[in-house]
Order: structure tokens, then C-alpha cells, then sequence
């Protein structure tokens, strides 16, 4: 289905040779090398809705980059398969190629001794674009990520966030339905995320694309996604909407008490965990949320001031930093 991305019990496993320490193991190594597996990826299903912005999660090294790699026809999958609007991407890397776009923030594809205009142009060639679609594109892009203050310099000498930005506009110059996008804002400044998630905006809400993003920024999946699916161990362990994720993981409530002596030794009460301390400063949390007998938030408050001598006490909603730590946690222990 055009701008749809369809992943089915896709699994991709590396063999790597596990070098021995000192000397006689190098050679021991050579001779009678030790190869290990690793699952990267373990039989993960989920689907991408055409026009739905996706937020792919997990810790490091959970699998989010190798499945990207597999739908941008990087990597062949081990076993299971994929489809990005209807392409087998690892069979049809070419037509794949030109419907999707893809954004790595670790490294460019631009030409990195070429000004970035000159570069937009041999995309522009790459791709057959018409030059007045070309360039009415290049405006659109400019508007909001306001490229052409800086579109005649080496890309070389750019700066991280004006090198992403353009990195973007590359990806996005032929018109693909589907976006793939590994860690865009990783090390931007607040006003240049800012720019390039209201240019993600744009781009779903206004042009229909499909976006499948990884990223470890929440603040970024709460303004941008409405769907996560979490990995962890290369396993899928969660796809649902931010609202049930919510639900499931995120204290209904936390009190966040000034302790009047910070060496105090704080303890969990019952039905009340300590979510953190720092300093003077500890947050409570329900020990379970879903939980018949949970605490409400007046009986916490209650017991908190009861047990310890405070300065202090204010009651917040759950971030979504918490949220996904709660839901981490889970998927550590599934
Ligand atoms: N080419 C490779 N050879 C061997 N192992 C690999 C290779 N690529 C990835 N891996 C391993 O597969 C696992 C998943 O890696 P991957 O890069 O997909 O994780 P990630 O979720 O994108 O992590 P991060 O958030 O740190 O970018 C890791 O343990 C990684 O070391």
C-alpha cells in the first residue's frame, strides 16, 4: 500500500569472530577463530499506518537502527520480511530508494566538499525532478528550516544542526511517501530541534508522509509521535499509543517532598515507591499504579508527611521520561 510500512516476524542476526586477549590468543584466534551470534532483531511485527508519524524506542543497542537498515534496504533480514509501500526494500533497493527518504543524524549523505545547493542539485538529477518542482520543494524547506542562509557553504563547514537540517531537505527533495529518520536531533540546541520538529509536523500533517523516527529525546516523541513501539533486546515488548503507554507505565500521580535533613534514610512505604532521590529532594510514586489497593494521591501525601519531616511537598503528573523508564523496566523483566 502506497506510504504504508509493514514489518512481519523480521528477525536479522550478526556473526562477529570474538578476538582473544594477549598475544597467544590473537594467534589462537586466527588459527581456530571463535564466532559468535548476535540477535540484533528477534522477530518483531508492527505496522506503520500511511500518514502516521511512528516513534521507534528502546535503550542502546536495543535493535531500532538494524530495523531501520533492513526497511532502507541497507541490511537483508535473517528471516521474516518487510514491506515499505509495497516494496520488498532488501530485493528493490532502487525503487525502494525513491520512495523513501532517510535521515541519519550521526553521519550526512551529502557531498561533503560540495555547497549544499550544488548537492541539492544532483539530487535533483538523481531523481529526475522537474526544476520548478525542484525549487517550489526548496522554498517549502527553506520557510521552515531556513536553509539559505547557509545553502552556499561546503558542507564540510557546517555546523551540526545546519547539516542536518539540509540532510532533511536532501532526504526529502523527491517527494517520498515514506520517511525514515535514526536520531535526527541528536546534539541540536533547543530552537534548531524546535525548527525540525515543526518541519516533521509539516511534513506528516500537511504532506501525508509516513515517518518512522528513533529517537532517545522524550520531550521529542510526546510533541511529535501518537504511536511508540518499544524494543528492547532486539524483542518488540510494547506498540501501542502514548495515551495507553500512559496508562499502563505512568504513576497516576508523584510527590515530590523537600526533606528537611537530606541525610535522612528514605524508605518505601507501603503501596508507595521512592522513584528518586536527589538531595534533599525525593519523588513517591505508586509501587504499582494498576493496582486494586493503590494509594491515592491524598493517602500518599498523608503518609509522606507522616513519616518524615518535611519542608516542602508538591504533587506532579508523571512525565514522560518516567513513563518510558517504568515501561523499560517492564520490558527488562518480560
Ligand atoms: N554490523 C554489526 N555486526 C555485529 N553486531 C552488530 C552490527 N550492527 C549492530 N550490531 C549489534 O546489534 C545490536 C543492535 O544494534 P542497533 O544499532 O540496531 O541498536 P540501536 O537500538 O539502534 O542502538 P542505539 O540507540 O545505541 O543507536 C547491538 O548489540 C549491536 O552491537
Amino acid at each position: 500500500m502506497p506510504g504504508s510500512i509493514e514489518v512481519r516476524g523480521l528477525s536479522r542476526t550478526f556473526h562477529t569472530t570474538v578476538r582473544r586477549p594477549g598475544l597467544a590468543g590473537t594467534l589462537r584466534s586466527l588459527v581456530n577463530p571463535e564466532r559468535v551470534a548476535k540477535h540484533a532483531v528477534s522477530d518483531i511485527t508492527f505496522d506503520v499506518a500511511p500518514g502516521e508519524l511512528l516513534a521507534l524506542l528502546g535503550p542502546n543497542g536495543a535493535g531500532k537502527s538494524t530495523t531501520i537498515k533492513v526497511l532502507t534496504g541497507i541490511l537483508t533480514p535473517t528471516s521474516g520480511e518487510a514491506r515499505v509501500a509495497g516494496v520488498v526494500p532488501y530485493q528493490d533497493r532502487e525503487r525502494n530508494a525513491r520512495n523513501i527518504g532517510a535521515v541519519f543524524g550521526q553521519r550526512t549523505q551529502l557531498w561533503w566538499d560540495l555547497p549544499v545547493r550544488e548537492s541539492f542539485s544532483i539530487l535533483r538529477d538523481i531523481y529526475e525532478v522537474p526544476k520548478a518542482e525542484h525549487a517550489a520543494r526548496l522554498k517549502e524547506f527553506d520557510d521552515i528550516l531556513e536553509l539559505s542562509t547557509f545553502w552556499d557553504t561546503r558542507v564540510r563547514h557546517l555546523s551540526l544542526g545546519q547539516r542536518v537540517r539540509c540532510d532533511l531537505a536532501a532526504a526529502l527533495l523527491h517527494d517520498p511517501p515514506v520517511v525514515f529518520l535514526d536520531e535526527p536531533t541528536i546534539g541540536m540546541d533547543v530552537v534548531v530541534k524546535e525548527q525540525v520538529r515543526e518541519f516533521l509536523r509539516h511534513q506528516v500533517e500537511e504532506r501525508g508522509r509516513t515517518v518512522l523516527l528513533t529517537t532517545h529525546d522524550m520531550t521529542e516523541v510526546e510533541r511529535l509521535a501518537e504511536r511508540v513501539v518499544l524494543i528492547n533486546h532486539g524483542r518488540l515488548v510494547l506498540d501501542g499509543s502514548l495515551d495507553e503507554i500512559r496508562r499502563r507505565f505512568g504513576s497516576t500521580w508523584q510527590v515530590r517532598a523537600t526533606l528537611a535533613d537530606a541525610h535522612t534514610d528514605v524508605v518505601p512505604l507501603p503501596g508507595i515507591a521512592v522513584l528518586r532521590k536527589e538531595g534533599p529532594q525525593v519523588v513517591f510514586g505508586p509501587e504499582s499504579p494498576d493496582g486494586p489497593d493503590s494509594p491515592t494521591v491524598h493517602q500518599a501525601l498523608k503518609a509522606v508527611i507522616e513519616r518524615y519531616e518535611v519542608t516542602g511537598v508538591a504533587i506532579d503528573e508523571a512525565d514522560l521520561e518516567d513513563v518510558m523508564r517504568a515501561a523499560y523496566v517492564h520490558a527488562e523483566a518480560v
